[in-house]
């Protein structure tokens, strides 16, 4: 909340504008100083800056609430994925106010889950949507607007067979293209007017890894605490987001194997040994400390080259629970029909058991087996 724009609180606008132009903008920037500092930069009397202080710090500060009052708003927590199984085991869908992560290999379909979502956040509410705008943030140039219009119009023929809604779904969906570390934070860090402009219900970001992944080398010294300092500002940026808008925050990552490298070992990393030849380990890209700031996390996972699976692999409140999917023209598809849609594996963690370990298209990445789900659960 410390992230809260200043001009968010009930500032004037015209102290607004003279911290502004100290690069005075949040909450954070303005408690940061002594009141003598901001006696000096806003231009007010020591009476005034105690107020000033005072309010800005309440407008910031999380407010408390009872559990009876979140109980009664439950019918607005959650935002449907239209995938019956999916939303029932997590209580109504993607949680608003807080991060989900969809995580997997390569082409396993995160990119479809995003614009699925996308169509899906346009529609009216009693199809389920959210009857807003989205912000769509492709770090990766991945996003497609002719599979968007395609997978509205297979998902819903009914109601975008007139091509004025198609025009109002595509025309909701806001397209920023970021392709730098730098370009994302700088995009995140505005995101607010962005927010409010576009009457967004909805953020993704696809992908968080790829850029960082790209800039990044590890092996390098320094590299990691800059890019754990920066994954940990893009993270605080859109906690605060979520919350202040009560909007789901979807993000996608991807899935790195180490083959052979024996040197990094910890709680997000798990190896598959069950052939030394592919020894490796699976590792959710961007690290333990990333891991922790998400809320929800999805993986997507290969079964085979057509059938692939949904792994909740963390939740605060949905069991430990696997779905087969296939991508299709629609978007995502779950196996079997609406009312029966097979959970694979449900229930406490199995354990971790050496698997094998494979992200390629042609392989399996693990078998659908409690062992295997049990050891990405650790991711
Ligand atoms: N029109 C379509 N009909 C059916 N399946 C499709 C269609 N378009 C894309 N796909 C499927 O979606 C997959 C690509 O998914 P997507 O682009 O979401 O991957 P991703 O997980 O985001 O990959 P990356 O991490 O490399 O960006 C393809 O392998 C293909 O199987």
């Amino acid at each position: 909340m410390a992230s809260k724009k200043l001009r968010r609180t009930g500032v004037s606008l015209e102290v607004c504008e003279r911290l502004k132009r100290h690069q005075i903008e949040s909450c954070q920037d303005l408690l940061s100083l002594t009141p003598l500092e901001v006696m000096r930069l806003a231009g007010q009397s020591y009476q005034q800056v105690l107020i000033l202080l005072q309010s800005v710090s309440k407008a910031c500060a999380p407010s408390m609430t009872t559990a009876l009052e979140v109980w009664k708003q439950r019918a607005d927590l959650c935002f449907s994925t239209s995938l019956p199984a999916l939303d029932r085991l997590l209580q109504g869908g993607l949680p608003r106010g807080t991060l989900t992560e969809v995580t997997g290999p390569s082409g396993c379909g995160k990119s479809q889950v995003c614009m699925m979502l996308s169509v899906l956040a346009t529609l009216p509410k009693y199809m389920g949507g959210l009857d807003s705008g989205v912000i769509y943030i492709d770090t990766e140039a991945a996003f497609s607007a002719e599979r968007l219009v395609e997978i509205a119009q297979s998902r819903f023929p009914d109601y975008f067979c007139e091509k004025e809604r198609v025009l109002e779904m595509a025309g909701r969906v806001h397209l920023f293209q970021e392709l730098t570390c730098q370009d994302v934070l700088d995009r995140l860090e505005r995101l607010e007017e962005d927010i409010i402009s576009s009457k967004a219900g909805l953020v993704i970001l696809d992908s968080v890894a790829s850029v960082v992944r790209k800039e990044y080398d590890t092996t390098l010294p320094g590299n990691l605490s800059h890019r754990s300092n920066l994954l940990g500002q893009e993270a605080a940026t859109l906690k605060y987001l979520a919350q202040a808008f009560h909007i789901p925050v979807v993000l996608t990552n991807q899935i790195t194997t180490h083959v052979g490298d024996r040197g990094e070992r910890g709680a997000a990393s798990f190896r598959g040994a069950s052939d030394e030849r592919d020894s490796g380990y699976v590792t959710a890209a961007l690290g333990n400390t990333w891991s922790h700031s998400v809320n929800t996390r999805l993986i997507v996972q290969y079964v085979d080259a057509h059938q692939r699976q949904i792994v909740i692999a963390k939740s605060p409140v949905a069991p430990f629970a696997v779905l087969n999917y296939t991508v299709q023209k629609e978007g995502i598809r779950l196996e079997g029909n609406d009312d029966n849609q097979e959970v694979l594996h449900q229930g406490t963690d199995p354990g971790l058991q050496p698997i094998r370990v494979r992200t390629g298209f042609n392989y399996n990445l693990t078998q659908a087996n409690p062992a295997a789900v049990g050891r990405l659960k650790r991711l």
